[in-house]
């Protein structure tokens, strides 16, 4: 039988969706949310994921189950989140990680469709929400990949940008038209850069709507 979900694992899955939810980041049942779980399941550990459909306001631990790092569920009987191989993607990828959210803003959403390959955030004080980035006076060049509802497919290619990317890897990518992906050492550095990334996709917006900067 498979060990319990701890109580603290649904508690943050929980919490963060609705931090979400009140910014408008996860409309009707958008969005995803895990945390890594301590053990090992099996050979390659295990995660806590929301299911497939749910709202993200109003979850509860019936909303929450276990899956192998290979995405497999624990219980059969429960569909995990449509894009937990992208979850799956990043724990295999970086062992420090230990929380993954996924969330679609109306800035993700616009200026995903309109940029090429990536995003360039440059200049702003919320660039220090990044690991690494001490100062304002640096610039990232967010990934864009292009959306498919093949996860598979999608997270190939996710691992195909990162082996193109020079070290370190910056902790998130949008999804053309859909949504971002963040990820941090736990759910709080997740959210905290989940919330930095959107301002700076905010400010962009706002940016464009006033017709750029003045030189
Ligand atoms: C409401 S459409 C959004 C979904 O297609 C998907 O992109 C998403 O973020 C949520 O899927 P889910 O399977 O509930 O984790
Ligand atoms: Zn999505």
């Amino acid at each position: 039988m498979a060990d319990p979900i701890p109580d603290a694992a649904i508690r943050a899955i929980v919490e963060a969706g609705r931090r979400m939810a009140e910014r408008n980041w996860v409309p009707a049942t958008a969005g995803n949310i895990s945390v890594r779980l301590p053990g090992h399941q099996n050979e390659g550990g295990r995660i806590a994921i929301t299911r497939s459909g749910f709202h993200k306001a109003h979850l509860d631990s019936g909303a929450v189950m276990a899956v192998g790092m290979d995405g497999r569920p624990e219980n059969p009987a429960l569909r995990p989140s449509a894009e937990t191989g992208l979850h799956c993607g990043a724990y295999r990828a970086f062992p420090e990680v230990g929380a993954v959210v996924h969330g679609h803003s109306i800035a993700n959403t616009v200026l995903s469709r309109r940029a090429g390959d990536s995003i360039r955030l440059e200049g702003y004080e919320l660039l220090k929400a990044f690991p690494g980035l001490p100062t304002h006076d640096a610039a990232i060049e967010l990934p864009i990949l292009d959306n498919d509802q093949d996860i598979a497919r999608l997270q190939a290619a996710v691992e195909a940008r990162w082996a193109r990317m020079a070290a370190p890897i910056l902790p998130g990518y949008l999804i053309r038209g859909h949504g971002v992906y963040v990820w941090g050492p736990d759910m709080d550095a997740a959210l905290a850069r989940l919330e930095g990334l959107e301002f700076m996709l905010a400010c962009e917006m706002a940016n464009l709507s006033i017709g750029g900067y003045a030189p």
